[in-house]
């Protein structure tokens, strides 16, 4: 198996691809704006953060944001990373997330990082409010220890395509995708996605 209607923005060969949504046009934008958005995993449990403002308000998500200036998309991770929880991570490149809103200005170019291991104190800040989740038991072979009391991933609670790619992340399997939304009032729906395993070094 290789690849099927790839979207715009990606290029390459895939394995283990899907996708859905609207039969039609992926949608068009003029340009990109590149963000990161970081996940600490470690013995069966993964670190989310509720967002108390801004985009993605009452959201669960990794710890991410805009990259600044001259700053590489791992040192804007590791800076939101700390900003926003108060901890420090070796991270790894995990995958890529290109994410349109019908009408919005620009293109999220979201570079998707993990880490199973962090120091410092996880700490709340304005931004998030930080809290462990358990794994599904298939992927919980690091040990059951401290996650057989907690939540379960809340997906309901997050952006609709987060199942799409976060099973990737948490396999440690290199991953890329594209989600267009359509916006009504205040709510994003998923228009079209697809999302696949980069066989190759093309990403
Ligand atoms: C389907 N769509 C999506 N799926 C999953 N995650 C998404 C996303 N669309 C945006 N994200 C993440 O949402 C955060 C926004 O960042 P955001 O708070 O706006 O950035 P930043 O902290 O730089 O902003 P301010 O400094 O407040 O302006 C950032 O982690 C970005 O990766």
């Amino acid at each position: 198996m290789t690849t099927s209607n790839i979207p715009p923005g990606l290029q390459g060969n895939f394995t283990n691809y899907t996708s859905g949504g609207s039969d039609g046009d992926w949608l068009s934008y003029k340009k990109t704006k590149f963000y990161t958005n970081a996940f600490i995993i470690q013995n069966g449990k993964i670190l989310l953060g509720y967002k108390k403002r801004g985009f993605g308000k009452h959201k669960y998500n990794g710890f991410g944001g805009k990259v600044e200036g001259n700053e590489t998309p791992l040192q804007a991770a590791v800076r939101e990373l700390e900003e926003e929880a108060g901890i420090q991570a070796p991270l790894e490149y995990a995958g890529t997330l290109l994410f349109y809103t019908q009408g919005s200005e620009f293109a999220f170019h979201i570079d998707i990082y993990r880490a199973e291991a962090f120091s410092g104190t996880i700490t709340e800040t304005e931004e998030m409010r930080p809290q462990w989740f358990s794994l599904p038991a298939d992927d919980n072979s690091l040990g059951q220890e401290g996650a057989t009391h907690i939540s379960p991933i809340p997906f309901a609670d997050m952006w609709d395509t987060d199942p799409y790619w976060i099973p990737h992340l948490v396999s440690k399997r290199t991953f890329v995708g594209r989600a267009d939304f359509t916006i009504d009032g205040e709510i994003y729906k998923p228009y079209k996605w697809w999302f696949g395993e980069p066989t190759g070094m093309e990403i």
